[in-house]
């Protein structure tokens, strides 16, 4: 019997903004720096209030300023939350959680091209039901424990290896990812790891932390 199984496409990095900015000017800088150091697959513009709420002005804001740029450096760009906000920013598309917009109507709303990601925590079902729906990749976590966002819930390694096993459709791992933790989480069949402490508050800088992830994926492919 002829093996026809193709080799498993190396694991990208998924890059979330921090969750504020308080220099969008320098944030844009930064970010350029960032992006050029190696292969970033998307960004997403992650911006919260105290609330842990979608920032629409902040949003709207940096999404000004950075999109066409991240754009330009073959990025794809993706609006936390925010469907609507992500079609007049002109950003590629948009990552739902399980309380935002249900897929079917992102996907009305931004067509057939857009890239519309949906949180699926740890529950197997939740992500088949977005694949079901349209979703374009699904994102399971928090896989190690976060202070980006509050209330996640654990989840598990096995998660990735039985999706990757069974489903063509891209996961995505997340929850306080740095590149020493990394690993397991690439071995277990993650496609993309979406990180933004490990990122942002890494010790030689976030250029630095895209060249490591990077390093990591290749040692790894
Ligand atoms: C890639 C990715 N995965 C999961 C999340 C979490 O989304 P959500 O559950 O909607 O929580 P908030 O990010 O809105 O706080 C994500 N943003 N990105
Ligand atoms: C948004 C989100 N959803 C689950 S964990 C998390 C936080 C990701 O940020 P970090 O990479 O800093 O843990
Ligand atoms: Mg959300």
């Amino acid at each position: 019997m002829t093996d026809t199984a193709q080799p498993r496409p190396r694991t990208r990095l998924y890059l979330i903004t921090p969750p504020q900015i308080g220099d969008v000017s320098a944030f844009r800088k930064s970010l350029e720096e960032t992006l050029s150091a190696g292969d970033v697959a998307s960004l997403q513009l992650r911006l919260k209030g105290q609330d842990g709420m979608i920032d629409m002005q902040a949003t709207q804001e940096v999404g000004a300023a950075v999109t066409a740029m991240a754009q330009e450096a073959g990025v794809a760009v993706l609006i936390n939350d925010a469907a609507e906000l992500s079609r007049q920013l002109g950003a590629d598309g948009v990552h739902l959680g399980w309380d935002d917009m249900p897929v079917k109507t992102a996907r009305a709303l931004l067509g057939p091209d857009a890239i519309i990601g949906a949180t699926a925590k740890n529950s197997y079902h939740r992500a088949m039901q977005a694949g079901e729906d349209g979703a374009d990749y699904v994102a399971f976590g928090a896989f190690y424990p976060t202070t980006t966002k509050e209330g996640t819930i654990p989840a598990e390694l096995e998660l990735l290896e039985v999706w990757q096993s069974a489903m063509i459709l891209p996961c995505v791992a997340i929850g306080g990812i740095t590149v020493s933790n990394a690993a397991p989480l690439v071995t277990a069949g993650a496609d993309f790891l979406a990180v933004s402490s490990g990122v942002w508050n890494h010790e030689d800088g976030p250029a630095a932390a895209v060249r490591a992830f990077n390093a990591l994926f290749e040692s790894l492919a």
